[in-house]
Protein backbone atom coordinates (compact mmCIF):
# COMPACT_ATOMS: atom_id res chain seq x y z
CA UNK A 1 0.00 0.00 0.00
CA UNK A 2 1.58 3.31 -1.15
CA UNK A 3 1.63 6.05 1.74
CA UNK A 4 1.26 9.66 1.14
CA UNK A 5 4.13 9.96 4.36
CA UNK A 6 5.79 13.20 3.92
CA UNK A 7 9.30 14.65 5.27
CA UNK A 8 10.16 17.76 5.75
CA UNK A 9 12.75 19.52 8.33
CA UNK A 10 13.09 15.73 10.08
CA UNK A 11 9.55 15.71 10.95
CA UNK A 12 7.57 12.96 9.18
CA UNK A 13 3.70 13.92 8.33
CA UNK A 14 1.07 12.10 7.47
CA UNK A 15 0.61 14.11 4.38
CA UNK A 16 2.03 16.47 2.42
CA UNK A 17 -0.57 19.15 2.03
CA UNK A 18 -1.68 21.87 4.19
CA UNK A 19 -3.31 25.38 3.81
CA UNK A 20 -1.76 27.79 1.96
CA UNK A 21 -1.45 31.58 4.57
CA UNK A 22 -4.04 33.65 4.00
CA UNK A 23 -7.17 30.98 3.81
CA UNK A 24 -9.03 29.31 6.57
CA UNK A 25 -6.45 30.24 9.25
CA UNK A 26 -6.90 33.61 10.60
CA UNK A 27 -7.96 32.72 14.13
CA UNK A 28 -7.79 29.81 17.13
CA UNK A 29 -11.36 28.24 15.70
CA UNK A 30 -10.20 27.83 12.18
CA UNK A 31 -6.59 26.46 13.26
CA UNK A 32 -8.53 24.07 14.93
CA UNK A 33 -10.41 23.39 11.71
CA UNK A 34 -7.08 22.89 10.00
CA UNK A 35 -5.61 20.73 12.87
CA UNK A 36 -8.19 18.47 13.13
CA UNK A 37 -8.78 17.96 9.28
CA UNK A 38 -7.33 15.66 6.75
CA UNK A 39 -3.93 18.22 6.06
CA UNK A 40 -0.57 16.78 6.74
CA UNK A 41 0.06 20.20 8.78
CA UNK A 42 -1.12 24.28 8.29
CA UNK A 43 0.30 27.26 8.84
CA UNK A 44 -1.17 30.80 10.74
CA UNK A 45 -2.66 33.90 8.47
CA UNK A 46 0.70 36.36 8.11
CA UNK A 47 0.98 38.29 11.42
CA UNK A 48 1.96 41.99 11.69
CA UNK A 49 3.11 43.64 14.74
CA UNK A 50 0.30 45.09 15.31
CA UNK A 51 -3.68 43.78 14.29
CA UNK A 52 -5.35 44.87 11.05
CA UNK A 53 -8.48 45.53 9.73
CA UNK A 54 -6.75 45.12 5.85
CA UNK A 55 -7.79 46.73 2.70
CA UNK A 56 -11.66 47.87 2.19
CA UNK A 57 -14.34 44.71 1.18
CA UNK A 58 -14.66 42.91 -1.69
CA UNK A 59 -11.38 42.50 -1.41
CA UNK A 60 -11.22 38.52 -2.32
CA UNK A 61 -13.09 36.93 -5.16
CA UNK A 62 -13.51 33.88 -6.62
CA UNK A 63 -13.05 33.35 -10.36
CA UNK A 64 -13.79 30.86 -13.05
CA UNK A 65 -10.02 29.50 -12.83
CA UNK A 66 -9.26 30.76 -9.57
CA UNK A 67 -9.27 33.47 -7.50
CA UNK A 68 -8.19 37.49 -7.13
CA UNK A 69 -7.79 39.05 -3.78
CA UNK A 70 -5.87 42.21 -2.41
CA UNK A 71 -6.81 41.70 1.45
CA UNK A 72 -3.87 43.93 2.75
CA UNK A 73 -3.16 41.56 5.65
CA UNK A 74 -5.91 41.54 8.04
CA UNK A 75 -4.55 39.42 10.93
CA UNK A 76 -5.11 39.51 15.13
CA UNK A 77 -1.36 40.61 15.42
CA UNK A 78 1.57 39.05 16.01
CA UNK A 79 0.92 38.11 19.98
CA UNK A 80 -2.38 36.62 18.77
CA UNK A 81 -0.49 33.78 16.71
CA UNK A 82 2.33 33.53 19.06
CA UNK A 83 0.00 33.09 22.34
CA UNK A 84 -2.31 30.45 19.89
CA UNK A 85 1.53 29.01 18.57
CA UNK A 86 2.60 27.86 22.15
CA UNK A 87 -0.33 26.73 23.27
CA UNK A 88 -0.79 24.64 20.66
CA UNK A 89 2.98 23.42 20.45
CA UNK A 90 2.63 22.37 23.95
CA UNK A 91 -0.29 20.30 23.64
CA UNK A 92 0.62 18.85 19.93
CA UNK A 93 3.94 18.45 20.18
CA UNK A 94 4.60 15.87 17.65
CA UNK A 95 2.27 18.10 15.26
CA UNK A 96 4.76 20.60 14.07
CA UNK A 97 3.06 23.73 12.54
CA UNK A 98 3.91 27.08 10.75
CA UNK A 99 3.88 30.26 11.82
CA UNK A 100 3.98 33.06 9.27
CA UNK A 101 4.89 36.48 9.60
CA UNK A 102 4.84 39.45 6.87
CA UNK A 103 5.54 43.46 7.45
CA UNK A 104 3.37 46.02 7.23
CA UNK A 105 6.02 48.94 7.33
CA UNK A 106 8.83 47.40 5.98
CA UNK A 107 12.12 46.36 7.02
CA UNK A 108 12.42 47.30 10.32
CA UNK A 109 8.91 45.51 11.31
CA UNK A 110 10.38 42.43 10.06
CA UNK A 111 13.30 42.42 12.09
CA UNK A 112 11.03 43.35 15.04
CA UNK A 113 8.70 40.42 14.39
CA UNK A 114 11.37 37.81 14.56
CA UNK A 115 13.00 39.27 17.05
CA UNK A 116 9.73 39.00 19.25
CA UNK A 117 9.97 35.33 17.98
CA UNK A 118 12.79 34.56 18.76
CA UNK A 119 12.45 35.97 22.56
CA UNK A 120 9.46 33.90 22.64
CA UNK A 121 8.78 30.50 23.91
CA UNK A 122 7.81 29.61 20.42
CA UNK A 123 9.77 26.78 18.89
CA UNK A 124 8.46 25.68 15.85
CA UNK A 125 8.88 26.78 12.24
CA UNK A 126 8.15 30.10 10.71
CA UNK A 127 6.87 30.71 7.60
CA UNK A 128 8.78 34.87 6.64
CA UNK A 129 6.35 36.27 4.15
CA UNK A 130 8.11 38.23 2.15
CA UNK A 131 5.84 38.53 -1.23
CA UNK A 132 2.44 40.14 -0.06
CA UNK A 133 1.78 42.22 -3.08
CA UNK A 134 -1.61 43.63 -1.42
CA UNK A 135 -0.43 46.55 1.18
CA UNK A 136 -0.73 50.00 -1.30
CA UNK A 137 3.00 51.79 -1.59
CA UNK A 138 4.49 49.07 -0.37
CA UNK A 139 6.91 47.06 -2.32
CA UNK A 140 7.53 43.31 -2.41
CA UNK A 141 10.77 42.11 -0.19
CA UNK A 142 11.64 39.72 -2.33
CA UNK A 143 11.52 41.66 -5.64
CA UNK A 144 14.33 43.50 -4.17
CA UNK A 145 17.04 41.26 -4.44
CA UNK A 146 19.90 43.52 -1.70
CA UNK A 147 17.53 44.27 0.70
CA UNK A 148 16.01 40.75 1.11
CA UNK A 149 20.08 39.95 1.75
CA UNK A 150 20.00 42.86 4.32
CA UNK A 151 17.10 41.49 5.59
CA UNK A 152 18.20 37.77 6.11
CA UNK A 153 21.39 38.95 7.48
CA UNK A 154 19.90 41.32 9.65
CA UNK A 155 17.56 38.08 11.00
CA UNK A 156 20.55 35.64 10.82
CA UNK A 157 22.96 37.78 13.23
CA UNK A 158 20.46 36.99 16.23
CA UNK A 159 17.70 34.38 15.01
CA UNK A 160 18.26 30.84 16.02
CA UNK A 161 15.13 28.95 15.41
CA UNK A 162 14.22 27.14 12.17
CA UNK A 163 12.59 29.25 9.23
CA UNK A 164 11.97 29.84 5.75
CA UNK A 165 10.62 32.29 2.88
CA UNK A 166 7.56 33.02 1.01
CA UNK A 167 8.45 33.90 -1.99
CA UNK A 168 6.49 35.91 -4.82
CA UNK A 169 6.97 34.85 -8.05
CA UNK A 170 9.85 35.20 -10.82
CA UNK A 171 9.18 35.23 -14.41
CA UNK A 172 12.87 35.39 -15.41
CA UNK A 173 16.11 33.02 -15.48
CA UNK A 174 18.37 35.50 -14.74
CA UNK A 175 15.96 36.33 -11.21
CA UNK A 176 15.95 32.70 -10.49
CA UNK A 177 19.96 32.94 -10.36
CA UNK A 178 19.92 36.09 -8.47
CA UNK A 179 17.32 34.78 -5.70
CA UNK A 180 18.82 31.28 -5.34
CA UNK A 181 22.36 33.35 -4.98
CA UNK A 182 20.78 35.07 -2.21
CA UNK A 183 19.12 32.34 -0.37
CA UNK A 184 21.79 29.69 -0.58
CA UNK A 185 24.12 32.14 1.38
CA UNK A 186 21.53 31.47 4.75
CA UNK A 187 20.45 28.56 6.80
CA UNK A 188 17.05 28.64 5.77
CA UNK A 189 15.32 25.33 5.87
CA UNK A 190 12.60 26.16 3.25
CA UNK A 191 11.35 27.90 0.70
CA UNK A 192 8.18 28.34 -0.46
CA UNK A 193 6.95 28.86 -4.22
CA UNK A 194 4.91 30.91 -4.58
CA UNK A 195 2.74 33.42 -3.18
CA UNK A 196 0.07 34.97 -5.64
CA UNK A 197 1.04 36.53 -8.92
CA UNK A 198 0.47 39.78 -7.57
CA UNK A 199 -1.29 42.32 -9.29
CA UNK A 200 -3.55 41.33 -12.01
CA UNK A 201 -6.86 42.20 -13.09
CA UNK A 202 -10.11 40.70 -13.67
CA UNK A 203 -13.53 42.34 -14.75
CA UNK A 204 -17.07 41.28 -14.56
CA UNK A 205 -18.50 40.76 -17.96
CA UNK A 206 -22.13 41.75 -16.96
CA UNK A 207 -21.25 44.98 -15.13
CA UNK A 208 -17.41 45.94 -17.29
CA UNK A 209 -15.79 46.81 -13.84
CA UNK A 210 -13.14 45.43 -11.86
CA UNK A 211 -14.59 42.86 -9.07
CA UNK A 212 -12.83 44.22 -6.19
CA UNK A 213 -12.10 47.33 -4.40
CA UNK A 214 -8.74 47.97 -3.54
CA UNK A 215 -5.76 49.36 -5.51
CA UNK A 216 -8.81 50.05 -8.77
CA UNK A 217 -9.38 46.27 -8.97
CA UNK A 218 -5.56 45.18 -9.03
CA UNK A 219 -4.94 41.66 -6.70
CA UNK A 220 -3.15 38.68 -6.27
CA UNK A 221 -4.09 35.89 -9.10
CA UNK A 222 -4.57 32.17 -7.43
CA UNK A 223 -5.44 29.10 -8.60
CA UNK A 224 -5.65 27.27 -12.44
CA UNK A 225 -4.85 30.38 -13.56
CA UNK A 226 -1.13 30.09 -11.75
CA UNK A 227 -0.43 26.38 -11.67
CA UNK A 228 2.24 26.52 -14.65
CA UNK A 229 3.92 29.68 -13.35
CA UNK A 230 3.79 28.28 -9.80
CA UNK A 231 5.67 24.64 -10.91
CA UNK A 232 8.21 26.74 -13.02
CA UNK A 233 9.29 28.63 -9.50
CA UNK A 234 9.63 25.05 -7.31
CA UNK A 235 11.62 23.47 -10.91
CA UNK A 236 13.80 26.75 -11.03
CA UNK A 237 14.31 26.94 -7.21
CA UNK A 238 14.98 22.94 -6.52
CA UNK A 239 17.50 23.12 -9.72
CA UNK A 240 19.27 26.02 -7.73
CA UNK A 241 19.22 25.68 -4.31
CA UNK A 242 21.17 23.60 -1.47
CA UNK A 243 19.69 20.46 -1.10
CA UNK A 244 19.64 21.34 2.59
CA UNK A 245 16.24 23.77 1.99
CA UNK A 246 13.12 21.99 1.45
CA UNK A 247 10.62 23.62 -1.17
CA UNK A 248 7.33 24.40 -0.16
CA UNK A 249 5.12 24.35 -3.44
CA UNK A 250 2.02 26.12 -3.88
CA UNK A 251 -0.33 27.70 -6.27
CA UNK A 252 -2.65 26.23 -8.92
CA UNK A 253 -3.27 22.96 -6.90
CA UNK A 254 -7.01 21.59 -7.17
CA UNK A 255 -6.76 18.06 -7.79
CA UNK A 256 -3.96 15.02 -7.38
CA UNK A 257 -2.68 15.72 -10.35
CA UNK A 258 -1.69 19.11 -9.41
CA UNK A 259 -0.11 17.82 -6.30
CA UNK A 260 1.62 15.06 -8.01
CA UNK A 261 3.15 17.68 -10.51
CA UNK A 262 4.53 20.27 -8.11
CA UNK A 263 6.06 16.85 -6.02
CA UNK A 264 7.81 16.12 -9.40
CA UNK A 265 9.21 19.53 -9.68
CA UNK A 266 11.14 19.04 -6.25
CA UNK A 267 8.44 20.12 -3.47
CA UNK A 268 8.59 18.21 -0.35
CA UNK A 269 5.62 19.93 1.13
CA UNK A 270 2.06 21.57 -0.52
CA UNK A 271 0.11 24.47 0.16
CA UNK A 272 -3.32 25.33 -0.94
CA UNK A 273 -5.20 28.25 -0.97
CA UNK A 274 -7.97 29.11 -3.48
CA UNK A 275 -8.85 25.53 -3.73
CA UNK A 276 -9.59 25.47 -0.02
CA UNK A 277 -11.81 28.22 -0.18
CA UNK A 278 -13.64 27.40 -2.27
CA UNK A 279 -14.20 23.68 -1.00
CA UNK A 280 -13.41 23.35 2.04
CA UNK A 281 -12.13 21.51 4.49
CA UNK A 282 -12.79 18.66 2.23
CA UNK A 283 -10.66 19.50 0.00
CA UNK A 284 -7.81 17.66 1.85
CA UNK A 285 -9.51 14.31 1.93
CA UNK A 286 -10.09 14.39 -1.65
CA UNK A 287 -6.26 15.61 -2.65
CA UNK A 288 -5.07 12.49 -0.52
CA UNK A 289 -7.51 9.79 -2.21
CA UNK A 290 -6.26 11.57 -5.69
CA UNK A 291 -3.15 11.70 -5.02
CA UNK A 292 -2.12 8.43 -3.28
CA UNK A 293 -4.12 6.54 -6.08
CA UNK A 294 -1.89 8.35 -8.91
CA UNK A 295 0.97 6.99 -6.80
CA UNK A 296 -0.79 3.33 -6.88
CA UNK A 297 -1.51 3.90 -10.58
CA UNK A 298 2.36 4.53 -11.14
CA UNK A 299 3.78 1.34 -8.69
CA UNK A 300 5.08 4.26 -6.31
CA UNK A 301 4.90 3.29 -2.58
CA UNK A 302 6.78 6.40 -1.57
CA UNK A 303 6.93 9.79 -2.54
CA UNK A 304 10.51 9.58 -2.30
CA UNK A 305 10.62 8.08 -5.65
CA UNK A 306 10.03 10.54 -7.90
CA UNK A 307 9.79 13.87 -5.77
CA UNK A 308 11.92 16.06 -7.92
CA UNK A 309 12.15 13.37 -10.95
CA UNK A 310 10.54 15.55 -13.72
CA UNK A 311 11.72 14.41 -17.10
CA UNK A 312 12.93 16.51 -19.94
CA UNK A 313 13.21 16.20 -23.43
CA UNK A 314 17.05 15.80 -23.91
O1 LIG B 1 1.05 37.47 1.03
C1 LIG B 1 -0.14 37.66 0.71
N1 LIG B 1 -0.58 37.22 -0.47
C2 LIG B 1 -1.82 37.46 -0.92
O2 LIG B 1 -2.15 37.08 -2.05
N2 LIG B 1 -2.70 38.14 -0.12
C3 LIG B 1 -2.40 38.37 1.23
C4 LIG B 1 -2.96 39.68 1.73
O3 LIG B 1 -3.28 40.57 0.92
O4 LIG B 1 -3.01 39.80 2.97
N3 LIG B 1 -1.00 38.32 1.54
Amino acid sequence: MASLQATFYGHTYENPFMNASGVHCMDTAELDGLATSAAGSFVTKSATAEGRDGNPEPRYVNIELGSINSMGLPNLGLSYYLDDAIKRQTAHPDQPFFLSVASYKGFDEYVANMKAIQDSAYTGLVELNLSCPNVPGKPQMAYDFEDTEKLLTEIFSFYTKPFGVKLPPYFDFMHFDKIAAVLNQFDLKFVNCINSVGNGLYIDDETDTVVIKPKGGFGGIGGEYVKPTALANVRALRQRLNPTIDIIGTGGILTGRDAYEHLLCGASMLQVGTQLYKEGLGVFDRLNTELLAILEAKGYNTIAEFKGKLATLD
